[in-house]
């Protein structure tokens, strides 16, 4: 087994055994929690420029088959792991984590204290690190102080958004879903209830949307700093109150700060699949899959036109929102599930209700 280093920023050296591609990468570290999914995940375009830590001590075991990834190709920087199954056990596993991750140039890690490198990352919040050969030309000196001298993550949906707009089409309600890094689930959530789709990407400008006759919008999830999004955010705010609109995690956040209100960066971010949420409209209690590192700042919400629907029962930070004037709602975290419990998927059939009462207002108007 070749040796591998994970380095932090704060000179944290981890050693353990290389898997995956022999390249250096370097990323933000992060953490997440869920027992399953490391496909969905690997394959969710919102981990762009992300070194992913799976908490689950041993992943890989049931192998990779295509029919459960989020997009073509997995757009993670690497891969952190306590324990690598060698031997996937599963009728459906078309190949090994290790092969899977080689083929697509991914560098990844094994047999590091999981606990202990989350334990950081909990404590001294967003931690770039770099993903390097152990041998005696590696200067972790050197290396840590580029990983300090790196910028954050900025606004990397123009690497994760489709080139072309492409229908998935139906004989439902018309969406025009705005690619911001889409995970393909939100999609199949669309056509799952007949929906006429047309995804474009994420710097269609406002005519040309309104130009389809869309009797709904759906903005997806994706990469970096929400606030670096300005494209997305100047369209948003000419289509509000236009058409209905539903966002999604970076769909919600850029929803949110088209009406006014600010995002921040969250310590250590909400990435698992039993993040528990209020519904403060019914009062019941959701389990959510999320992934998102920025928030929206509920003492940002005065003076606009948005109230909170949905709370982190974890964090109290803000995880659900609505427009008082026009049919625009949106949510932090995950409704199309994959990975992750379905308890929140009402929120597509909620969409296609109102995409239904906008319709019907505008017969009788
Ligand atoms: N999954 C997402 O859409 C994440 C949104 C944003 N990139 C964040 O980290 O907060």
């Amino acid at each position: 087994m070749k040796k591998r280093l994970l380095i932090l920023e704060d000179g944290t050296v981890f050693e353990g055994a290389a898997f995956g591609s022999d390249r250096a990468s370097q990323g933000e570290v992060v953490f997440t929690t869920g027992m399953t999914g490391y496909e969905e995940t690997l394959t969710d375009p919102s981990f762009y420029g992300q070194i992913v830590t799976f908490t689950y001590p041993l992943i890989g075991n049931y192998g990779i088959n295509s029919d459960d990834f989020e997009s073509i190709a997995p757009v993670v920087r690497g891969v952190v792991v306590r324990e690598l199954t060698k031997i996937p056990s599963n009728f459906r596993s078309e190949m090994t984590l290790d092969e899977y991750l080689k083929s697509h140039d991914i560098p990844a890690i094994e047999g590091i204290d999981t606990r202990k490198l989350t334990r950081i990352i909990r404590s001294k919040g967003a931690v770039r690190a770099m993903l390097t050969q152990a041998d005696e030309e590696v200067n972790i000196v050197e290396i840590v102080k580029r990983l300090n001298e790196t910028p954050y993550l900025k606004n990397h949906v123009r690497e994760v958004s489709s080139k072309m707009p492409f229908p998935s089409p139906g004989r439902g309600k018309r969406v025009v879903l705005m690619d911001f890094g889409m995970k393909k689930g939100i999609l199949r959530e669309l056509n799952n209830r007949h929906c006429d789709v047309l995804v474009v990407p994420y710097n269609t400008p406002a005519e040309k949307i309104l130009s389809f006759r869309p009797e709904g919008i759906l903005l997806s999830n994706g990469p970096g700093n929400p606030a670096d999004v300005t494209e997305g955010i100047e369209t948003i705010k000419q289509l509000i109150g236009k058409v209905p609109m539903f966002g999604i995690c970076l769909g919600h956040q850029i929803i949110a700060l088209a009406c006014g209100a600010k995002s921040f960066k969250l310590p250590f971010g909400h990435r698992g699949a039993n993040h528990p949420v209020k519904n403060l409209q019914t009062g019941i209690v959701e389990i959510t899959s999320q992934n998102h590192g920025y928030a929206i700042d509920a003492n940002s919400l005065e003076g606009t036109d948005l109230e909170i629907t949905h709370v982190s029962l974890n964090d109290g930070t803000i995880e659900g929102l609505k427009h008082k004037k026009y049919p625009v709602f949106s949510v932090q975290f995950h409704p199309e599930a994959s990975p992750g419990p379905e308890d929140s998927n009402y929120l597509f059939d909620e969409f296609i209700k109102l995409m239904e009462q906008a319709g019907e207002e505008k017969q009788h108007a």
